[in-house]
């Protein structure tokens, strides 16, 4: 357990949206429901949900399930434009709009045949677009839409933290359990870090200290954290348990494609998202045309950034804002400010570390620089697990699904043979995949074999070798 405060805290929680119980994640589930005039677009939602309709794009779709598919989206361009303005005074109520208009956005574009134009009608383009600008989020579906506000769970009182094995999402695109599970692993990552984020705030005000009683606490803390990132390892691979690599990648994943990872090219282009009379909104106009709108990705989990940002690993990159940045745009204002007011910490934990073991003599220095490579290595390690899991649900299954597109000789073999010229999910990280840079693609939009190990090094790269100690005493 971490200690009392000793000093005014350099992290408040509460102004961040944070709780230290929870996390990212609210102390309280999230409403299940909009009710009044929105219950028009919960029952829609709950009607594509019972038809169990199914991606334009999936292999031997059928002209029935085609058909389901068109008769629900007519619906949605039936519905009536409904007014945000009395949602717009709660962030309860706007959290769940942005979730039911994102899952409707979604089945809607991602039922199309994947050769048509994607128009998003105008009763669900306006108020997406209305409520994404009051949230600061983009128009298009979030982690926070899929973990964050997407789970209840049978708490014993008002006063006491979800269980994390009694957590049940809310909302999903396919009544899956591989769905549901894939969720709230996520969900577990949150809730377990959150002990994570208690330690960052400890840690952060034993650094405004610096003595040695200072170091000694901070030693420990940073032991306590590299058994928090080592939990998070386990939560991630335990994934496995409930989620099917095949079932995720070919009934799950294809709903949460963004406009950047549109299987469809034409002309060397992705099909754009046309948002239906957003140009009669001038202050709508949040859609530039170098605008990016990825799927939801883990990789906008606060919780993954915050570790990076309070341990000092650096995905930052001359010119272009790194994914890790990029992905900061796709999270909650508030966490998204908290992430920012971290790497803002005038006394940065890696600093102190090099600073206090090249100076410090009783060896509590080189403690604490023993403690912090611990951390940094546990980080690299969840990252190791972290490839491992793409592997087998992303790459495994997409060498599976270009063989079964070939053997159909389907039109869309050549599409699904790009994404994957790799290996099999038995594959070997350390050895170059394939000279052929046509690449798997993460829902993120990233190069996913390059991105995820070049992300991994610079975690490793982040360890304080005894010649960088050695330096900073040389320079003091
Ligand atoms: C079946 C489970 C998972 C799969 C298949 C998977 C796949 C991917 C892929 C493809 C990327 C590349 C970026 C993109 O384009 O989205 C990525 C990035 C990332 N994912 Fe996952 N992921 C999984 C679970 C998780 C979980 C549970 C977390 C943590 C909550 C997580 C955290 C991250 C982070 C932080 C990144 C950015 C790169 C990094 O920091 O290493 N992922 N993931």
């Amino acid at each position: 357990m971490v200690a009392a405060s000793r000093l005014s805290n350099p992290l408040q929680f509460d102004v961040f949206n944070v709780d230290a119980r929870t996390g990212f994640m609210p102390f309280k589930p999230p409403i299940g429901r909009l009710e009044g005039i929105w219950e028009t677009w919960e029952q829609l939602l709950e009607d594509a949900r019972h038809r169990h309709l199914q991606p334009g794009d999936k292999l031997g779709i059928s002209p029935r399930e085609r058909q389901c598919s068109e008769e629900w989206r007519a619906q949605v361009r039936q519905l009536p434009l409904l007014s945000i303005d009395a949602l717009a005074h709660s962030a309860v109520l706007l959290r769940r709009a942005h979730l039911v208009l994102t899952f409707l956005m979604h089945f809607y574009i991602h039922t199309l045949p994947p050769d048509v134009l994607v128009v998003i009608p105008r009763p669900i383009s306006i108020p997406m677009l209305q409520v994404a600008k009051v949230l600061d989020l983009p128009p298009v579906i979030t982690f926070s839409d899929t973990v964050l506000y997407n789970w209840h769970s049978q708490a014993a009182s008002d006063t006491a933290s979800p269980n994390p094995h009694g957590l049940q999402s809310q909302t999903t695109f396919t009544d899956l359990p591989d769905e549901e599970a894939f969720y709230l692993s996520s969900a577990r990552i949150e809730l377990r870090g959150a002990e994570a984020l208690r330690i960052m705030q400890s840690s952060m005000e034993e650094i405004i200290v610096g003595d040695e009683v200072a170091i000694e606490r901070l030693t420990s803390y940073l032991l306590q954290l590299r058994v928090i990132i080592n939990d998070l390892k386990i939560l991630l691979l335990d994934v496995r348990k409930g989620c099917d690599p095949d079932i995720y990648y070919n009934d799950v994943r294809p709903w949460f494609r963004g406009e950047d990872s549109d299987s469809y090219v034409e002309f060397g282009q992705k099909r754009r998202w046309v948002f239906e009379g957003a140009g009669e909104y001038t202050d709508l106009n949040m859609l530039p045309d170098d605008r990016e709108l990825s799927g939801a990705s883990a990789g906008q989990s606060s919780m993954i950034h915050a570790l990076d940002v309070f341990l000092g690993v650096n995905h930052e990159q001359p010119n272009t804002p790194s994914f890790m940045k990029r992905m900061q745009r796709y999270m909650p204002h508030h966490h998204r400010c908290f992430l920012d007011h971290l790497s803002k910490n005038p006394r940065p934990l890696r600093d102190f570390v090099v600073s206090s073991s090249s100076t410090k003599e009783s060896g509590g220095g080189e403690r604490l620089k023993e403690a912090y490579n611990q951390a940094v290595m546990a980080l690299k390690e969840f990252r190791d697990a972290h490839m491992i899991i793409a592997a087998l649900y992303i790459i495994g299954p997409a060498r599976r699904a270009a063989d079964q597109a070939r053997s159909l000789d389907n039109p869309l073999a050549e599409g699904k043979s790009n994404e994957l010229e790799h290996n099999d999910s038995t594959i070997n990280w350390t050895q170059p995949l394939n000279s052929d840079d046509r690449a798997l693609t993460g829902t993120g939009g990233t190069n996913l074999v390059q991105f995820l190990k070049g992300v991994r090094s610079r975690t490793f790269d982040t360890l304080l070798a005894d010649e960088e100690v050695l330096y900073a005493s040389n320079t003091h």
